[in-house]
């Protein structure tokens, strides 16, 4: 089982394992697709202090995030349960977990889009206070404005920002590049495939160089063959920009096809059940999915999740 890894970021930074004494547990697993925690969760696990990770490298910490919503009838609910992980530079992380667990919350927290929690949330260690350009979301939805073609809307954060639409459009024209759309600048998203729109999502996410991108279920919407593409495609530009991503899906094989790390969550009350490293270098192909130890890493978290 190769261990080495190309990513520049986070494996040129783990040398001394440091990426792997990031997340909730400090083990390294002994056979692939085996949990850096073993056995079943302990009710403590998520109140332990998570890093070890010099501060440098640390890009995302949650340390007992606990979040209640109050619905509109007066009723708490009780989301999330002291979910603690550190995430490093340059990490791409997946979460899963069944559906109502938490999944969206700990993302739009860490964009700055809740307000109210408890416990810590820090991006670059420094306290989440609402949303910052240090941070980019992308979401199932593409969120495209209509109107606007694949190049204004790439351009649109730096519109509301009023950051100068002239000096990005050199930027634009690269990411357009980078995402394969080089020659639909001036289409409307009514032009565009559903694969191509979330293209337009993703390079209007990295147009302010964000050093975090978190993504949430960007390809669910999309047919199988699409989204294989994309998943090849977000790999290759998460290794190119060095970019710490934090992913939520449903899917199992594109969680550790993409991953450094799979975070795995309880059912609501979303808790930290497991946190399994994936050990395979890149960059990945996708023929990668169809082999044993590949099936390793998917068989054990789908027996974690108890789908079998
Ligand atoms: N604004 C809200 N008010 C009340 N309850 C909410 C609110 N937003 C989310 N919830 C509840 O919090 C829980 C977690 O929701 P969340 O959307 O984070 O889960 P998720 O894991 O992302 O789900 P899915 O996988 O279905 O998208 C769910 O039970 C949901 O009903």
């Amino acid at each position: 089982m190769p261990t080495s890894c190309s990513r520049p970021t986070a494996c040129s930074r783990s040398s001394s394992s440091s990426r792997w004494s990031a997340s909730p547990c400090t083990s390294r697993p002994s056979s692939p697709g085996t949990s850096s925690c073993r056995g079943r969760p302990s009710p403590h696990r998520e109140r332990q202090p998570p890093a070890t990770l010099p501060t440098a490298l640390i890009m995302i910490t949650t340390d007992a995030l606990t979040k209640t919503y109050v619905t509109r009838g007066g009723e708490s609910v009780l989301a999330l349960d002291r979910v603690s992980m550190v995430i490093g530079d340059g990490e791409f992380v997946s979460i899963v977990g069944p559906s109502g667990c938490g999944k969206t919350t700990i993302l739009r927290i860490l964009a700055g889009l809740i307000p109210d929690f408890e416990g810590r949330v820090e991006v670059e260690n420094s306290p989440v206070k609402g949303p910052s350009p240090a941070v980019a979301v992308a979401f199932q939805d593409a969120n495209l404005l209509p109107w606007r073609t694949v190049l204004d809307n790439i351009l649109l954060p730096i519109e509301i920002r009023r950051l100068g639409k002239a000096k990005y459009r050199a930027r634009a024209a690269e990411l357009i590049e980078m995402v394969g759309l080089t020659g639909f600048e001036g289409k409307l998203p009514s032009e565009l495939s559903g694969g191509m729109r979330q293209r337009v999502s993703i390079a209007r996410a990295l147009i302010q160089d964000p050093k975090i991108l978190l993504l949430d279920e960007p390809f669910g919407a999309l047919d199988a063959m699409t989204r294989d593409v994309l998943n090849l495609e977000l790999s290759r530009i998460a290794t190119a920009t060095g970019k710490t991503v934090l992913l939520i899906t449903h899917s199992i094989t594109e969680a550790v096809f993409l991953s450094d790390r799979v975070v795995v969550m309880s059912p609501r009350p979303g808790r930290i059940t497991e946190t399994i490293d994936v050990h395979f270098p890149r960059p990945r192909g996708i023929d990668l999915t169809s082999t044993a130890e590949f099936g390793k890493y998917t068989g054990n978290i789908r027996k974690i999740l108890n789908y079998v």
